[in-house]
C-alpha cells in the first residue's frame, strides 16, 4: 500500500500540482469537506473548556510549516489521496483495542491508526498505512511505523517543543486545528481519533469503521507512554473524549460516509 503512495510521490516529482484545484473539486466532490468558518464555532468552545491559547496553536502551525518546507517532507492532500480505499478503519486507543484487532488483518481497507493505537497495531503485526499524531505517543513506535507509513502530524499550542521530531519522518502531511496554512491543513476533528475520522471523509471514504473507540471512561494502557493498564479518564481526557464522541456523531450525520463504532452503525 505504502509503495503505491510513493510511487505517486515519484510519478508527481514532487511538483506541486497545478490541476491541484481539480483535485480538490473532485474529492470534494465524492465527500464532506469541512470549511473553517464550519470548523470554528467547535474550535472556538474546544480552546475555551480546555483553555487552550489560540495565538499558541497559530504559532504551533507557521512552526511546523516552517520545519517542513525547510526539510523538504511534506506532502499536499492530492499526494495522500491514492491510499484511501472505500474502508478505511481508524484504530483508536481505547481499552476495546486489543480484543478488536485480535486474529484480523484488515487488508480489505486502509488501516489509520489514531497516536497511541499505533503501538497496539505494531505489537500485533499490522502496519498501518497513515498514523495521525500530535507526537505524545511512544516516539520508537512512531519512528517505526513512518518508514511506512504517511505521517499526518497535528500541531498545537501544547506540543511545540516535540515538532521537530518531524523531521524523522520520509512522508509528513501537516494538519492544524487553527486557520489553516498552504501546507498545513485543518479538515476538522480535535483528538487525534476523530481527526482522523474527517480526514477519511475528507479523502472520499464510504464507510469509515472506528476500532478500538470506548466512550465509556476508561482510557486505553495503549494512550500514554506511560501507561501500563487501562485507567479511569482523568479530567483533562475525559473532555478530550467527550469531543471526540460529539465531533464523530456529527460526521456521521453531516458528512458521506457511514460510520461504524465497531461492528455497530452510528
Ligand atoms: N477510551 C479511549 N481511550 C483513549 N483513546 C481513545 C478512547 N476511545 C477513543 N480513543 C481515540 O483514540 C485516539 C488515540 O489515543 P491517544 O490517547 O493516543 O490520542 P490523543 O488524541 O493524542 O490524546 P491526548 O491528547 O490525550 O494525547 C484518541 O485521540 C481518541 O480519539
Ligand atoms: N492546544 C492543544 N491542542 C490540542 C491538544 C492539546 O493538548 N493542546 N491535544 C489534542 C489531541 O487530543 C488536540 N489539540
Ligand atoms: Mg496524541
Amino acid at each position: 500500500m505504502t509503495s503505491v503512495v510513493v510511487a505517486f510521490i515519484i510519478l508527481q516529482g514532487r511538483a506541486r500540482s497545478s490541476s491541484a484545484q481539480t483535485f480538490f473539486f473532485v474529492s470534494c466532490f465524492n465527500s464532506y469537506c469541512m470549511k473553517w468558518e464550519e470548523w470554528k464555532p467547535f474550535y472556538e468552545r474546544i480552546v475555551r473548556v480546555m483553555g487552550y491559547s489560540m495565538e499558541d496553536d497559530e504559532k504551533a502551525a507557521e512552526v511546523l510549516r516552517s520545519i517542513l518546507i525547510e526539510n523538504d517532507n511534506y506532502i499536499i492532500k492530492e499526494e495522500i489521496n491514492s491510499i484511501i480505499m472505500e474502508r478505511v478503519y481508524i484504530f483508536g486507543a481505547g481499552p476495546n483495542l486489543e480484543d478488536e484487532i485480535r486474529g484480523r488483518d484488515f487488508s480489505d481497507g486502509t488501516k489509520i491508526a489514531a497516536d497511541g493505537a499505533t503501538s497496539a497495531l505494531l505489537k500485533n503485526g499490522i502496519i498501518p498505512d497513515i498514523v495521525v499524531t500530535d507526537l505524545d505517543g511512544r516516539i520508537r513506535d512512531l519512528l517505526e511505523a513512518s518508514k511506512k507509513a504517511v505521517m499526518v502530524v497535528h500541531a498545537h499550542g501544547d506540543n511545540i517543543d516535540k515538532l521537530p521530531i518531524v523531521t524523522n519522518f520520509p512522508l509528513v502531511l501537516g494538519t492544524c486545528q487553527t486557520k489553516p496554512l498552504d501546507i498545513i491543513y485543518n479538515f476538522g476533528g480535535f483528538t487525534d481519533g476523530d481527526r482522523a475520522a474527517f480526514l477519511a471523509e475528507e479523502l472520499g471514504a464510504k464507510e469509515i469503521i472506528l476500532l478500538g473507540f470506548d466512550f465509556s471512561g476508561k482510557v486505553g494502557k495503549w494512550s500514554k507512554p506511560w501507561l501500563t493498564k487501562h485507567v479511569e479518564a482523568w479530567e483533562e481526557k475525559r473532555k478530550k473524549l467527550e469531543f471526540a464522541r460529539e465531533l464523530i456523531k456529527w460526521l456521521a450525520k453531516n458528512g458521506k460516509a457511514k460510520i461504524f463504532l465497531g461492528n455497530k452503525k452510528i
